[in-house]
């Protein structure tokens, strides 16, 4: 069986955008360390406009890092130093000017575990918009949940019990619960952290559609060990190892044909 059929890659020109697409966040020297540990040692990596990036490599290559510096989320996490540049539509993130609670509405963030509000359904989508005043009056609130719910491809099954707790619902629900949050405050970028590893197969499948049909709206960073579900979600993918990003290129030739011997190894399950 070829690695495309194995891998279950789209035809090559679903893959490839027929012009240039434009970077909507943009990396340049980003260097992590947390105390005296370096975990990222200089990451320059462009992220391009409504497309899904998969960011993969082993355990331990400061890929969850990564994705934690594009929206600020390390300044909550002592001792961790970022430097560098990134840049969101060419603004410095890490600007003076830039408030990260507003960074992470445009930057928004879905977790491994899911992890909904303790509130109902309805509180925990309409919570974003109510704090960052998204929505006047009750009307327009409604209508952002059930957008929101819409999207992320839920509405059909809570519309009926939105008072009910978000953690009344499956893990899977829930992670698109999770979702339904971070699409509420109409964010430009969503950043995945293994969205789909605590879900069964069948939870998986439906969080993978949903990425496919959310990145027409958004522009996606997933953080992924399972290489099958970077190939089937992604446009672009990057290769870390050991704090380095080795190389970033279209997912179907980072899959068939890597420049990087250790890009080969890693795929090839030689490590990792
Ligand atoms: N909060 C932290 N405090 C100290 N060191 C950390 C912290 N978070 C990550 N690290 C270290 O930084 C390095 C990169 O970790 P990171 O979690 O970014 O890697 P990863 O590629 O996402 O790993 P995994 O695939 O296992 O989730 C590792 O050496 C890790 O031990």
């Amino acid at each position: 069986m070829s690695i495309r059929s194995q891998l279950k890659l789209r035809p090559r020109a679903d893959q490839r955008p027929a012009a240039p697409v434009a970077a909507k966040m943009v990396a340049r020297g980003v260097r992590v360390s947390y105390g005296a540990k370096p975990a990222l040692k200089g990451i320059d990596l462009d992220i391009q406009e409504n497309r899904v990036l998969a960011l993969i490599g082993p355990s331990g290559c400061g890929k969850s890092t990564f994705l934690r510096c594009l929206n600020r989320m390390n300044d909550t996490i002592e001792g961790c130093r970022v430097e560098g540049r990134i840049t969101l539509d060419g603004e410095d993130v890490y600007g003076r000017t830039i408030d990260p609670v507003q960074l992470r509405a445009r930057v928004g963030m879905v977790f491994q575990k899911p992890n909904p509000f303790p509130k109902s359904i309805y509180d925990n989508v309409a919570y974003g918009p109510r704090i960052h005043g998204l929505a006047s009056g009750r009307d327009e609130l409604d209508e952002v949940v059930q957008t929101s719910l819409k999207r992320a491809g839920l509405w059909a099954e809570v519309r009926e019990r939105l008072r009910e707790p978000g953690t009344s619902l499956s893990g899977g629900q829930q992670q698109r619960l999770c979702i339904a949050r971070a699409i509420a405050v109409s964010p430009e970028v969503i950043l995945m952290d293994e969205p789909c590893s605590a879900l069964d197969p069948i939870a998986t499948a439906h969080i993978e559609e949903l990425i496919d049909e959310l990145r027409a709206n958004y522009t996606i960073v997933i953080v992924t060990h399972n290489m099958q579900q970077a190939a089937r979600v992604s446009q672009r993918t990057a290769f870390f190892h050991l704090g380095e990003m080795v190389e970033c290129d279209d997912t179907e030739e980072i899959f068939t044909n890597p420049r990087d011997e250790r890009t080969q190894g890693y795929i090839t399950g030689r490590y990792g």
